[in-house]
């Protein structure tokens, strides 16, 4: 049996490995990686009844959604990016290519004029993942950012709500991953080769 503090400790090893993995990429490979993510996702159910999206911009060797986000915007839907609130949760706010971005405390860019959205308006939710096992555990940054934003779908007797669909290069997949009680199942996992429905 593991100690808590173990098992921080060994979650903080397995970020830190599968981080390098991705970023040992290559520009050409992120760059197949990306277009086939989009061309996954474009045929998925969840997409394509979605209007209201939330994405991220890549950051740290991230599997790059921007085919994704230039496709949806090409489609009338609307798409919203990810910003750090005050207590360590996420607003998000609506984006178009081209609109003017700041950097966060992590040197991510986020929109410097937030327009935001409701996240329980929000049809689809885009998260990036560090990890990830076929179960739909997932490992984030360890910020815990996306755990509180979605809490309260933990409560949530509605079926009208975000479908959380988490991104990552195939190469991030891990046998399990252990489940926090505050961890988020995801609904679905998608990457360069495949698109999995928990
Ligand atoms: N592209 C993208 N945007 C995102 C997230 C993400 O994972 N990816 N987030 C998902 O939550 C939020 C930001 N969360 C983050 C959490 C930690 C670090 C990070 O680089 N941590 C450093 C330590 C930095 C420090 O503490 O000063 C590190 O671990 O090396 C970055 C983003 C919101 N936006
Ligand atoms: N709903 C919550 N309420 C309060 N604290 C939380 C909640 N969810 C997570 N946390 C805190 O956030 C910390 C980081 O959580 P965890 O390691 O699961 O992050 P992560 O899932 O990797 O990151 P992210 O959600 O940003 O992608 C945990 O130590 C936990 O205490």
């Amino acid at each position: 049996m593991s100690s808590p503090e173990q098992l921080e400790q060994q979650k903080r090893q397995l970020r830190q490995h599968l981080r390098s993995l991705r970023n040992d990429l290559s520009s050409q490979q992120q760059q197949l990686a990306s277009q086939q993510l989009a061309e996954l996702i474009s045929h998925s159910p969840y997409y394509r009844t979605a209007q209201h999206i939330a994405l991220y911009l890549a950051n740290d060797g991230e599997i790059d959604p921007q085919y994704i986000l230039e496709n949806a915007v090409a489609a009338g839907k609307h798409c919203y990016l990810p910003v750090l609130c005050p207590n360590n949760s996420l607003r998000f706010s609506r984006y178009r290519p081209g609109d003017k971005l700041t950097l966060n405390r992590y040197a991510i860019p986020e929109p410097s004029h937030p327009d935001y959205i409701p996240v329980a308006a929000l049809d689809l939710v885009l998260m990036p993942l560090v990890g990830f096992d076929r179960s739909g555990g997932r490992l984030g940054m360890g910020g815990g950012f996306y755990d509180r934003t979605f809490a309260w779908l933990q409560q949530s007797s509605s079926t009208e709500h975000p479908k959380l669909l988490g991104l990552a290069h195939h190469c991030q997949e891990v046998a399990t991953l252990e489940l926090a009680s505050w961890d988020i199942p995801l609904s679905a996992v998608a990457t360069d080769k495949e698109l999995l429905i928990i």
